[in-house]
């Protein structure tokens, strides 16, 4: 089943995150310039954008680490450089992250990787945290042992996962995926894919998911944005990636690496509208 019915009240899903008109600059440079872009509730969206366009920048913004100069950003009705400390405080609940880098403190084993939001956050017990750190070892498809392993003892594959369970610690509504598949090979990429997807239908979990990763575009999202110019140039599903005739954006959907992997079914269109099969591109 396809994430587009979860949350819904009504026809449309609902709206979780809202920007509007958000301008970013370091200095004189503007990376950022009248970005617009919703994220619904029970989708996976894949955002991409060639590189350096400011991804990770709109991310970091969305999730109030970076300054913006303009425009607003709402998460869960919440303008978050408005907020109240509760206000911000009971967003950040509702929210998971994981960061390309970084991703796992290498001085602590998985399980206390993915205790460290809930003593941030919750006010439990030991015990009762140790129960649901396994659950979440569990939920991404860890081995239970995986608890007591440090990073440095885990596979590409496994820190992503463990990563992952962590951004899960406090059974958010959302996880912010900075590059997830980077550096897996495809097996173990296809595999992670296959695991939000999971997610997403069982949890109803939103994953908003920044990414160059053209089989997760094509297998997992339901929607994609583009980033370029220094807002968002499209957005839509798949169909509308592979219609639009935008220079950059028919190159990458285009591409001969995304034509071996188009779904069956999936008519191509050239940049003038006309359906054409895999060959004549
Ligand atoms: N703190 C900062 N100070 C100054 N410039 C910054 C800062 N953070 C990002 N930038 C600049 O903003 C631009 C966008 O960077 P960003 O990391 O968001 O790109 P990206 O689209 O995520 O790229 P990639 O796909 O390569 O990860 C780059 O030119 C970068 O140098």
């Amino acid at each position: 089943m396809s994430s587009a019915s979860h949350g819904k009240t009504g026809g449309e899903p609902e709206i979780i995150i809202t920007a509007r008109d958000v301008s970013v600059s370091f200095g004189s440079k503007q990376i950022l310039d009248g970005l617009t872009l919703d994220v619904r509730r029970g989708e996976i969206l894949g955002f991409v954008g060639a590189s350096g366009t400011g991804k990770s920048v709109l991310l970091r913004t969305i999730l109030g680490l970076n300054p913006k100069q303009g425009g607003t950003i709402e998460v869960f009705g919440v303008d978050y450089e408005q907020a109240s400390d509760a206000e911000r405080l009971s967003v950040e609940q509702r929210w998971g992250v994981l960061f390309q880098q970084g991703a796992l403190f290498s001085s602590l084993t998985v399980l206390e990787n993915i205790q460290v939001p809930m003593r941030e956050y919750l006010d439990i017990s030991p015990k009762l945290m140790e129960e649901l750190a396994r659950l979440k070892i569990d939920l991404v498809g860890l081995a239970p042992d995986a608890a007591g392993k440090f990073p440095s003892e885990l596979s590409g594959g496994m820190i992503k996962r463990a990563a992952l369970a962590r951004a899960l610690a406090l059974d958010p509504d959302i996880v912010f995926l900075d590059e997830p598949t980077s550096g897996l090979d495809p097996i173990g990429a296809a595999e992670f894919d296959e695991l939000i997807m999971t997610l997403r239908d069982t949890l109803g979990l939103t994953v908003y998911m920044v990414t160059h990763d053209l089989d997760s575009l094509f297998q997992a999202c339901d929607r994609i944005a583009v980033l370029g110019k220094k807002r968002v140039l499209v957005e839509g599903p798949l169909e509308t990636m592979l219609e639009n005739d935008d220079p950059w954006v028919q190159t990458y959907f285009h591409g001969k690496r995304a034509r071996t992997i188009v779904p069956a079914g999936r008519r191509i269109v050239s940049g003038n509208g006309n359906p054409s099969s895999d060959g004549e591109q």
